[in-house]
This record gives C-alpha cells, structure tokens and sequence, in this order.
C-alpha cells in the first residue's frame, strides 16, 4: 500500500487542570490515504477534535508521532510547520468568517503572506469564489449570506493556499439536511477534482455514508471500529457502530413503532424476533424462503430495507421467525453460515413492554 498522506502514531493527548485530568486521545493510531474522505465519527466529548488539531499540531500531542507524508512533523522548526500548516485547510461549525470584511475580502484574507501579486490574488479569489458557486456574492458581506453559504466562503478560504488536506470539523452541524448534502456534495467534489484528502469530524454518520470512503469511530479518546464505509457498514463490530449505522436508516423509528403494537408485545413462546443484516451477494439468497423449505420456520417480515452503498447492497429486515424451538435454533445458525448477522431483539428496549 502506498505511503499514508497522514499517519497518527501512538498518539495520546492529556489535559492536565487543577480539578481534573482528561485523557482526551488515548494511543490512537490511523492512517489516512491520499484522496480518501476519511470519516471520523463520535459522540461529544470522544475526542474528535482533539486529535484532528493534532494533525497540523494546533494541538500538540503529548506523545506519539505525526507523519506528513512520512516526516514527522512534531520534529519540523516553527518556518517549516508554518509552510505545511498551509497545506492543511479547516472549516468549523460557525464558520468563522469576519463580519466586517465582504466575502473576497475573508477569501483574501488567508492569502495574507503570499508571494502572489495582488492581481495574482485577486485571480486567485474570483477563482475559489466560482469553485465554491459564490462568484456573484463576492462584494457583499457575510451576514447577507445563508449558513450553507458562509460555509462555502469559509471552503474557499480553507482552499486559498492550495492545500492537500482539508480537515471538516463539524462543519454541516449547523445546517439543515438540505444545506448539508449540498456542503457535503462541494466536499466530494473538491475531493475529486482537486485530489483533495477529506477528514470528516462529525457525529452525524449520514454525512459519513454519504461522501466518506473511509470511518473511525472513537469512544473516550480511543478509535474503537475503523474501516472502509462498506465493511463497516455491513458488519459493525461494536454496539455503538451499530447504533450510528442505525441513525442512517429508518430503523430505530420502526423499532419503537413496532414496540407500540399491542399483538408484538407478547410473542408466543416459539416466536423470536430478530434483526437480519446481510451485504453483497447474500442479498441474492433467497433467505426467508429456505428458512421453511429447509427447517419449516416462518418468517414474518415487519420490516425491511435495502440500500446500495459504494455499489454494494446492504439489507436490514426485521422478522419475527416461528417453529418449534431447536429447528428456529438451526435457522440461525444457518443464517450465520451463510453470512448473515443476526441480532435477537427485545421490544422492551425500545419502549415496549416485553
Ligand atoms: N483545552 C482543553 N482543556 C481541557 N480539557 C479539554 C480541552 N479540550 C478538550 N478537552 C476535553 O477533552 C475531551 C475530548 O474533547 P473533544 O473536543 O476533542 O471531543 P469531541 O469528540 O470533538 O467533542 P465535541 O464534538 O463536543 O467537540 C473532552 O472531555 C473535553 O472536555
């Protein structure tokens, strides 16, 4: 494989006040690849940004390595981290645009230091300006301007200095869904026309499964599950892996609307519930019919979902499956040979009564 753009080495970052101390990123390792929307995903608190400031040392680790392109950057002089700083943009959840300055002017602003002359500069910000599909705002000021389009402005401000990574930390948290599949959209876009590598911070794993290629997903400092979106998605090794894949589907919303069915509250004895996930070629089995054919258990399907991620299909059905106990037994082990994952549910946990 070839060598990581970026490599985080054992990194661990410890907040030492007087009432407490955090270990915010505890012995994280990742490798991120040139051109990959490496998604980072976690609940507040997780140390998401903690360890993306890490990659262009605005945080420094308290120990561990960062490799740029296989240097270690903790070991550069403050002149030649500055030059690589410029070569990592950021964009934040508010933008941080000066509200004094119009839209060229914030763009400009970055620009500040360069060798460019000023026509160089001015090119170079009606330029970004179109990239980002605000050529026709660049005179007016950042309060006139949505949240998706502050965001844009800060894109292209973020992009000034031609950077090769671009690090998102939370920056579609404020925006409505519409807003933020567009901003997520730019970010592909960027990715592919300028070879631009992504790292995506957010808690929102539907920003992840739409643009992202690559996923990590921390927990108290630590990445807990990392992978390709597809792998992940298809056979999360954690609770809380599932738990975000599941914000992305209708399945937590069908849950609790099955636990308020009276007749799903009291399953007969030979009756289970389950949840059956499957990726790739499985979803051609036809899996609920050799489920009788082979062992007489029925299948009741209340719920099912299909979606194509990265080419693949991924499927999620909940059933409640009905026979005499050890054949609904065989069943499952059936279904696990044949790559299924299956989760046995109780409707009690999702407000139900049993
Ligand atoms: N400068 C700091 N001093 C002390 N503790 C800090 C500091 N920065 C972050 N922390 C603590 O480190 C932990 C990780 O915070 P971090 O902001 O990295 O998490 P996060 O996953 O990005 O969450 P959020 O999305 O809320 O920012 C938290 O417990 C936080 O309170």
């Amino acid at each position: 494989m070839a060598q990581p753009l970026i490599q985080l080495k054992n990194i661990s970052v410890n907040f030492k006040n007087k009432e407490r101390d955090v270990l915010a990123v505890d012995d994280v390792n990742l490798d991120i690849q040139r051109g990959d929307i490496f998604g980072i995903v976690g609940y507040s608190g997780a140390g998401k940004s903690t360890l993306v400031r890490v990659i262009n040392l605005l945080q420094r680790p308290t120990s561990g390595e960062v490799l740029i392109n296989g240097e270690d950057i903790c070991q550069y002089d403050a002149p030649k981290l500055r030059k690589t700083r410029k070569k990592i943009g950021m964009i934040f959840q508010h933008f941080n645009l000066m509200m004094s300055r119009t839209i060229a002017q914030n763009v400009a602003y970055a620009l500040k230091g360069s060798p460019l002359s000023k026509q160089e500069k001015q090119d170079k910000v009606n330029e970004l300006l179109d990239l980002v599909g605000l050529a026709d705002k660049k005179d007016t000021y950042p309060r006139q301007l949505s949240g998706g389009q502050k965001q844009r402005v800060a894109i292209a401000r973020s992009l000034a200095n031609d950077p090769d990574i671009l690090i998102s930390d939370e920056a579609t948290s404020a925006l409505d869904p519409k807003t933020t599949e567009s901003i997520l959209n730019l970010l592909q876009e960027l990715n592919q026309k300028l070879n631009l590598t992504v790292v995506l911070i957010t808690h929102q794993m539907e920003a992840v499964k739409q643009i992202s290629n690559k996923v990590a997903v921390m927990e108290q400092g630590k990445v807990i599950e990392r992978g390709s979106v597809l792998d992940i998605f298809a056979n999360p090794k954690t609770s809380l892996t599932q738990s975000f894949i599941d914000t992305t589907t209708r399945l937590d919303a069908t849950l609790k609307g099955l636990a308020q069915q009276e007749n799903l509250q009291h399953l007969q004895d030979n009756e289970q519930l389950v949840q059956l996930s499957y990726s790739g070629e499985t979803t051609d089995e036809p899996i609920i019919v050799s489920l009788y054919q082979k062992f007489g258990v029925s299948a009741n399907i209340l719920y099912g979902n299909v979606e194509i991620l990265q080419r693949t299909p991924i499927g999620s059905l909940i059933v409640i499956l009905s026979g005499d106990a050890a054949k609904v037994a065989d069943s499952l082990e059936f279904l696990t040979q044949s790559g299924v994952r299956i989760k046995k549910l109780n409707l009690a946990d999702f407000g139900g009564e049993d």
